[in-house]
């Protein structure tokens, strides 16, 4: 009698035994497809070679691998600079609502002194600290990694959960500090490929755009416009007598003085518009949506912008008087029954043409390709 008892509550044992041996097997199972989860999430942030590339696997994907309401990725850009090269590469920002750009580091208040700032931080959402990092969806618990390379902090990336329990200040940070390591990385690996893309397009001596940006460019906006049927206008400028500024002052004052027109030019245009130095002391204004009579009254102005006050150079008291011609030139309608590349030349020589005119004509002004 009593051995059947002690087999019966052996065979409870062992049935209890078992139970919780599957229960156990099943969450190592689980783990285990978590584990693989985040490390094909790893290879995928690893294998972003491309800015936008990077920003798809951070913000669209990563919210399906780890169950989250949002991811937002924060860059910290108070001059502009990042924001400049993906401008210039035709990256644009408005493609990713949840990329944001923050002046400067966010101040948390510091509640833990012994931690260091770089440290993910975990808990309940506070709208006035975390803010600026989730500006479209307000989660209930946030984690908030900073993204650190070489002690620089360029940025956040911040995960939002719609539940209290998801991240508490008590949670092992091990994991996510993991991601916000990597993440860095690849980070600051894609922003620097951007970087030297750009480097590639980009006139050393007055920072705009070089030749080769230009002419790329002007041949996908022909195409654009032909497609859309929309106005698209250039401008060919050229420094009047420049020739004189260098037998005169010498090559470096002749590199200030292309600057500075550089730069005068550049004030004239909308973010849209693309300036380049097309050689020399040559430069092409390439106009988005502008028709002829645009074109002309942009060219006026920029015109007008260059010999609105003389230039000081090094070995001159007085200021320089400088002026500059320009040619300019439109496609509307758009000619939608030549390839993009020959409109595109088209384009350049009557622009040219017109800017050659205008030298005839005694210089310091605007003249019109014939219409097209
Ligand atoms: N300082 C400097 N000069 C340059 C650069 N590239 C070209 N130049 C000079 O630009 C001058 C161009 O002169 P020209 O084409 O004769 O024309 P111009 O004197 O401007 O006369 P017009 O165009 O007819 O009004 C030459 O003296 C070139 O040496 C540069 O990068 N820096």
């Amino acid at each position: 009698m009593r051995s059947a008892i002690d087999s019966e509550a052996l065979i409870a044992d062992n049935e209890q035994l078992r139970a919780e041996l599957q229960d156990l097997l099943q969450q190592a199972h689980i783990n285990q497809s978590i584990i693989e989860r985040h490390q094909a999430f790893d290879l995928k942030l690893i294998g972003a070679s491309e800015f936008r590339e990077l920003i798809e696997v951070m913000l669209t994907v990563m919210p399906g691998v780890f169950s989250l309401e949002t991811v937002t990725l924060s860059l910290i850009d108070g001059d502009y600079a990042i924001q400049r090269i993906l401008r210039d590469l035709q990256i644009g920002i408005n493609e990713f609502p949840k990329l944001l750009f923050l002046k400067q580091a966010l101040a948390f208040p510091d509640d833990d002194l012994t931690r260091a700032d770089e440290k993910p931080r975990l808990g309940p959402y506070v709208a006035a600290l975390h803010g600026p990092l989730f500006p479209h969806y307000e989660p209930v618990s946030v984690a908030v990694l900073p993204l650190v390379r070489q002690h620089r902090l360029l940025g956040y990336l911040a995960l939002g959960s719609a539940y209290g329990e998801r991240f508490t200040r008590s949670l092992a940070t091990d994991f996510i500090e993991r991601l916000a390591t990597i993440a860095a990385v690849c980070l600051e690996n894609v922003i620097n490929n951007e970087r030297l893309k750009h480097i590639g397009l980009t006139d050393p001596l007055t920072g705009v755009n070089n030749r080769r940006y230009i002419e790329q460019r002007m041949q996908e906006e022909v195409a654009r416009s032909q497609r859309d049927r929309s106005a698209l206008s250039c401008l060919f400028i050229d420094i009047d007598h420049f020739k004189r500024v260098n037998d005169q002052f010498g090559h470096q004052s002749g590199d200030d003085v292309l600057r500075e027109v550089a730069a005068r030019i550049k004030k004239e245009l909308r973010l849209s518009d693309a300036l380049g130095r097309f050689g020399g002391e040559e430069f092409v204004v390439l106009l988005t949506h502008a028709t002829r009579e645009d074109a002309a009254r942009i060219a006026e102005r920029i015109r007008a912008g260059v010999c609105s006050r003389g230039v000081m150079i090094e070995g001159s008291r007085d200021p320089l008087k400088i002026t500059a011609s320009i040619g300019a030139a439109a496609l509307t309608p758009p000619d939608r029954s030549r390839p993009a590349a020959e409109v595109k030349q088209a384009m350049l020589k009557a622009a040219d043409q017109a800017l050659y005119q205008a030298k005839e004509a005694g210089r310091n002004r605007v003249m019109l390709a014939a219409g097209d």
